[in-house]
Parts: structure tokens; C-alpha cells; sequence
């Protein structure tokens, strides 16, 4: 296996698919000129809108979608795989979901994958979100192989999910991405500790691109694309939240050190829980 450098483009994406393509495309081409041949962008690359009337109004079936159709002549231009972190797509029964897509050098989609987890959350200070509302979630894991490694495939609000990536881990990943939309709240708090988290307890390289900044919908995003090496070290990131993108070199040898030196991908264990309850049964 040899090493390869990879790519995030960070994006503070609008309402207008074509535009916020076009705002990818340029880092896109930015990064492949700097070397890079997997370069990945956010969850939500060509639309960020508030409602579900916005989002309706905007998006069409995986086929027919104009973004989609862009990103695979570039993937094939630039020839480079090109992981487009999600788009929304219409199924073909009508319901929408949170997609990413691989694709290859060649132009074609490699690999999608559905969003399993609904970010249906309540934040202090009255932010709330209904993904599930919107969304029809997925219900499998994917990875995909990249000429130098296999990799997870997941998005945002996943990466709380540590049995996902561990799923990806066993199946031979040695890199694991989060394509996010991070509100800035929750980012703040939690976003470099969940990355390092699933580096460090997996042995594995972390890519996650993120949406920054102050969006056309209102919403504020925390940015701060990130890798973090299978040792938990920040190799590259963006400190900030401002659209641009950022590459770092990934050798999956370095995978296989951290595993010999810790090797807890292979001494995990399947227990059973029990425990005297009836304290808590009583106060309940
Ligand atoms: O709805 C859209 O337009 C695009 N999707 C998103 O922005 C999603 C669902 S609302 N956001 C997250 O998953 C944030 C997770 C997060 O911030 C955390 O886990 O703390």
C-alpha cells in the first residue's frame, strides 16, 4: 500500500445548488492541483436551506441531479476520487435522503451511502433540529476501496455513533470520514474530541470536511475540517470557518504501527451487562 494525500474542501454552502458547485468545484481543482488525489467536501455540498418546502423546490432523483452530473465530469477531469460528503437526492419513492457519493477517476459513482443517524436534537439556548422530519434515513454501513486503502463512509451527526466506525474498522477500513454540517454550538464543545475518538480507539486515519460559517439560511456552522492520524495527532486542519480546504499526506503503514502498538481492534471483546437494579427501580 502505498501513501497518497488526501484533501478536505470546507464550504459555507447557500441555497443555490450552482453556485455552492461552482464554490466546490474551484477548491476542488485547487486541491487536486496541490497534489491531492481523494479529496472529500462536506455533508450538504450543493445545498443548505431551512425548510423542507426550500429543499423540495431544489432537489431532484440521484439521475437527473445537475451537481452530481458536474462532480462526476470533474472526479474524471482531474482524475482524482472525488467523495462528494453528501448531497440531498430524491428516492425513487418520493421520500428524500442525506446521500454521499465516491466517485471514481473515471467519472462513475463508486459507492453511496444513505445518513443512518437523525440529528433530532433539542440544544440549550432553543436551537432545535428535526433531521427525521426531513430525511428517510439509510439502515447500512458502506466502505470503499481506494487503490492505496479502504475506507468508512459516514456523515455528521454518525460520528457520535461509535459502533459504526468500529463496524468499518472490522471490515478492513484503515480511514474513517465524517463529512460535516456541525452546528457551531456542539462544535465548539465536541468536534475535536469525537474525531480523536474515533482515530485513537479505531487505529485509524479520521477525514472529515465541514460546512463554516454564518449560512444564507441562517443557520452558523462550526467549520474546522480536520485529519487526525491513526495515533490521534491533528496531521492537518482548517482553524476556522472559512470556505477553503486543507490536504495532508495519508501512508496507511502508519495505521498498521499504531495497531501493533495498540492493538485494541484485536483484543475487543463482546460482554454481557447485569448489575442489581432494583435501586434504580425503586427510585423510579
Ligand atoms: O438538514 C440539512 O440541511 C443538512 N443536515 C444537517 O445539517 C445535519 C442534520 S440537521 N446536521 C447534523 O447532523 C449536525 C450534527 C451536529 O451538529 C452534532 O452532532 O453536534
Amino acid at each position: 500500500m502505498n501513501a497518497f494525500r488526501a484533501a478536505c474542501v470546507q464550504m459555507r454552502s447557500g441555497k443555490n445548488p450552482s453556485e455552492n458547485s461552482l464554490q466546490a468545484s474551484a477548491l476542488i481543482k485547487q486541491a487536486a492541483a496541490d497534489g491531492a488525489t481523494y479529496i472529500q467536501t462536506p455533508e450538504m455540498t450543493n445545498l443548505l436551506v431551512g425548510s423542507k418546502a426550500e429543499l423540495l423546490d431544489r432537489i431532484s432523483a440521484e439521475w437527473q441531479d445537475v451537481s452530481l452530473k458536474a462532480f462526476k465530469r470533474l472526479a474524471d477531469e482531474l482524475s482524482i476520487w472525488l467523495h462528494i460528503g453528501s448531497l440531498a437526492v430524491l428516492r425513487e419513492d418520493g421520500k428524500i435522503v442525506n446521500r454521499a457519493f465516491v466517485i471514481s477517476p473515471e467519472g462513475s459513482v463508486a459507492v453511496r451511502y444513505d445518513k443512518i443517524h437523525m440529528f433530532d436534537v433539542d440544544l440549550p439556548g432553543g436551537e432545535s433540529w428535526r433531521e427525521s422530519a426531513t430525511y428517510q434515513p439509510g439502515n447500512s454501513a458502506v466502505c470503499c476501496d481506494l487503490p492505496w486503502i479502504r475506507f468508512g463512509v459516514a456523515i455528521c451527526y454518525d460520528i457520535r455513533f461509535p459502533t459504526l466506525f468500529r463496524a468499518q474498522a472490522k471490515a478492513g477500513a484503515f480511514m474513517l470520514t465524517a463529512p460535516a454540517a456541525f452546528t457551531q454550538q456542539t462544535g465548539q464543545a465536541h468536534w475535536h474530541v469525537l474525531q480523536r475518538a474515533r482515530a485513537i480507539e479505531n487505529t485509524s486515519f479520521v477525514v472529515s470536511a465541514a460546512q463554516g460559517g454564518l449560512h444564507e439560511d441562517g443557520r452558523e456552522t462550526y467549520g474546522h475540517s480536520i485529519i487526525v492520524s491513526p495515533w490521534g495527532d491533528v496531521l492537518a486542519e482548517l482553524d476556522n470557518n472559512e470556505p477553503g480546504y486543507m490536504t495532508a499526506m495519508i501512508d496507511p503503514e502508519s495505521s498498521t504501527r499504531a495497531r501493533q502498538r495498540i492493538p485494541s481492534l484485536q483484543n475487543d471483546k463482546e460482554f454481557e451487562i447485569s448489575g442489581d437494579f432494583r435501586a434504580a427501580e425503586t427510585r423510579a
